[in-house]
């Protein structure tokens, strides 16, 4: 038995169901470039990848992006950042349990966010969903040279808190959380319900997969019993 150090969050499908206003500030975009709108489901299954991942892959309609026009780009990425800034945390909740269960695990760990989601988006999201003040560090993909699925973030993490990588357990929701808990070597929990480019979760073989936040104070002792 040896308890985790620091439980580390990711944002936008696992804390947070940030699609519903990702989904007007891209199709403000879209019909001020004169593209075709995009779904709900499209957005849900494009988030992961942060900002300029998220904007070729609207632009393109393709998951993997192969050509776009760099102007168009960079047009587009000025335009959604307006766009969501008026548009972020209007529409954005908690998922089911998020609040009572972060408040409960504040009280034996240290908390930390690690998201893909630029910080100028992040700081307001997380001080209008109430939950800031529970976080003792906030990384963000704008911190680092290269977002999850590298490893930068969650290293970097390790460094700043002075804490060996093993001792933090990562809770996310989607492959680019797994693929860079397993390259930083950084026990995992994946969570179903939120978004992982329309596939299961499962298949990326976290350490456990919850259907719901609910489990996680059970499903991190049972970790902990395990090391
Ligand atoms: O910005 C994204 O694409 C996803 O952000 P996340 O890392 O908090 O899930
Ligand atoms: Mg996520």
């Amino acid at each position: 038995m040896r308890p985790f150090q620091l439980l580390a969050f990711d944002l936008d499908g696992t804390l947070a169901d940030s699609a519903p206003d990702i989904l007007p500030a891209l199709n403000q975009m879209m019909a001020t470039l004169g593209k075709e709108q995009v779904s709900l489901v499209q957005v849900q299954h494009w988030l992961g990848n942060g900002m300029a991942m998220l904007i070729k892959r609207a632009l393109t309609g393709q998951l993997d992006p192969e050509h776009f026009d760099s102007t168009e780009f960079n047009r587009a990425q000025q335009l959604f950042i307006g766009f969501y800034q008026q548009s972020n945390g209007s529409q954005t909740r908690l998922f089911d349990q998020v609040p009572e269960v972060l408040a409960q695990l504040s009280l034996l760990y240290p908390l930390a966010v690690v998201t893909n989601k630029p910080r100028q988006f992040t700081e307001p999201l997380l001080r209008h969903l109430g939950i800031q003040h529970l976080f003792k560090a906030i990384w963000c993909a704008d911190d680092v040279d290269k977002a999850k699925p590298d490893p930068q973030m969650l290293l970097a993490l390790a460094a700043q808190q002075q804490l060996p990588v093993t001792d933090i357990l990562l809770v996310g929701d989607s492959e680019n959380d797994i693929f860079a808990a397993r390259a930083a070597g950084m026990p995992v929990i994946a969570l179903s319900y939120g978004y992982n480019h329309g596939q299961s979760i499962a298949q990326s073989q976290p350490d456990l997969v919850l259907e719901s936040f609910s489990l996680l104070p059970d499903a991190i002792c049972c970790l902990e019993q395990e090391r």
